[in-house]
């Protein structure tokens, strides 16, 4: 673990642990000599030094560590660095450090997505951001090379990165928390196998963010089968308003916006107003009849019904499939683009007149869909972190039926993880052409 000996105007740097009497001390020796960022390490006696980085402002470099037995986030190569804000730096008005989380850091997705967090693609130009990667013993050194990596691109905004394996050190103060690490369902298991292991690791991470993450933190479920996913890791932060739990549907939304686009013969900024209701499944439904192209309802304007109803629907609910087919692999660089446009969709308002869709609680939907599950519906936004479910959506009985078969789905994934949300045993009936979108 990093230190610095505080005895020396100009501290200098060795390897070892700092004890706990010596934190104020060097809490206002830091403060001093502006090194940005002095947190003591939670249920331990010493204290991690993690300083901010602005560029060209080196100052008194702090060793470079980042290997720890007992998987404590340690900030990591360059970012242990002690910096100083040039003179002209020091007046710029930068926004407040954010904590991000993301788990399953060391994999394909968080490989596209942490760069663009990174690079201020997502939080603006004026937002520093603090990464915290989470991985297992099994990626801590692909997670180091993850690290390397953030170090070489040299980004203004990116002024720590730590790492670690143990949720409740990387979810300290979270105030976004991008869940992707998963274990991806492997040849001959059982979708109720798959929604127990990973429902695990969702339970685990949600005590984790009820115990040290920020009171209203941002989750965002990604690993898959996502809603359900979601609804363990809410039911086991009982702490964190249960509407701050997403479970990522944007992809879908953006495949069904480019598969109306292609239809209609127009650019996909033109289309607008699409929802995607429900489980990030098969059976998800990508509604088309609320969905707008160049502001007229789609219905208007791609007037086959059958195309939309079946081919479009399935094109829809496939995709990921597919993908895996010509790919080898699942969707990596989409799916960061989606967490990135869910994101933002948080933290700007909701153009007038448009929506987005997100899996999110269903606890006093307007709609009529079962409580206490989480589905895919439409949300607009101020631009605070915070969404309203829109009210003005018209249903048709191809609609409503459609909607009923990814409720009854994740109905069905609910009594299966009944173990794992504190509601009794499980009983997992599910119904048998129930598949992630990567199944074919
Ligand atoms: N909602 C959506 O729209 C989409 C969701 N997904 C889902 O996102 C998840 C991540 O995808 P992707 O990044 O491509 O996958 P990768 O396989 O590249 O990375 C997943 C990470 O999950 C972690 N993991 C956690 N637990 C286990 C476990 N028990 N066994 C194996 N690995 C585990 C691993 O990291 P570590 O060892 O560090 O824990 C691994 O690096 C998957 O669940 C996938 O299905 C994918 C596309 C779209
Ligand atoms: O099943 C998967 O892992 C891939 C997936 O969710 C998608 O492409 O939508």
């Amino acid at each position: 673990m990093a230190v610095a000996e505080i005895s020396s105007p100009s501290y200098t740097t060795k390897s070892g642990l700092l004890q706990s009497s010596q934190l104020s001390s060097l809490s206002t020796h830091l403060h001093n000599h502006r090194c940005c960022s002095f947190r003591p390490l939670p249920r331990t006696q010493y204290a991690k030094i993690s300083c901010s980085v602005a560029p060209n402002q080196v100052q008194t470099p702090l060793p470079v560590q980042a290997e720890d037995p007992k998987g404590k986030p340690e900030c990591y190569g360059v970012f242990c660095l002690t910096y100083d804000l040039k003179a002209e730096e020091e007046t710029k008005s930068w926004k407040k450090l954010i904590n991000v989380a993301v788990s399953g850091a060391a994999g394909m997705i968080a490989n596209h997505l942490l760069f663009k967090l990174a690079s201020g693609e997502v939080f603006g130009p004026d937002q520093p951001i603090a990464l915290k990667l989470l991985g297992s013993q099994r990626s801590l050194q692909a997670l180091e090379g993850v690290a390397m990596e953030l170090e070489d691109s040299l980004f203004p905004l990116l002024r720590e990165v730590s790492i670690g394996i143990d949720s409740y050190e990387v979810f300290q103060d979270a105030e976004w928390a991008l869940l992707i690490g998963a274990k991806p369902r492997g040849p001959g298991m059982e979708r109720a196998g798959l929604l127990d292991i990973n429902g695990q690791i969702f339970a685990e991470q949600g005590k984790a963010l009820n115990a040290v993450a920020s009171r209203n933190v941002k989750v965002i479920v990604v690993g898959n089968p996502c809603n359900t996913n979601a609804l363990i890791c809410l039911k086991n932060a009982p702490n964190i308003p249960a509407k701050n739990f997403h479970a990522l549907t944007r992809l879908d939304e953006n495949r069904a916006k480019c598969q109306l686009a292609l239809k209609a013969g127009v650019f996909y900024d033109k289309v607008s107003n699409v929802t995607i209701w429900g489980n990030h499944s098969t059976t998800q439904v990508p509604d088309f009849l609320n969905a707008r192209i160049n502001g007229l309802p789609v219905v208007e304007v791609i007037k086959d019904r059958k195309w939309l109803e079946e081919e479009f629907t399935e094109k829809v609910q496939k995709r990921g499939g597919v993908l895996i087919e010509k790919w080898g692999r699942s969707s990596a660089a989409s799916t960061a683009v989606s967490i990135v446009d869910a994101i933002k969709s948080l933290v700007t308002p909701t153009p007038e007149g448009d929506w987005f869709s997100s899996g999110v609680y269903t606890t006093g939907n307007p709609y009529g869909i079962a409580e206490d599950i989480v589905f895919s519906m439409p949300c607009r936004s101020k631009g605070d972190g915070d969404y309203e479910l829109v009210k003005d959506i018209k249903f048709d009985d191809y609609l409503w039926k459609r909607i009923a078969k990814s409720e009854a789905e994740l109905l069905a994934e609910k009594k299966c993880v009944a173990h794992l949300t504190g509601e009794g045993i499980a009983v997992c009936d599910l119904p048998g052409d129930t598949m992630l979108p990567g199944e074919m």
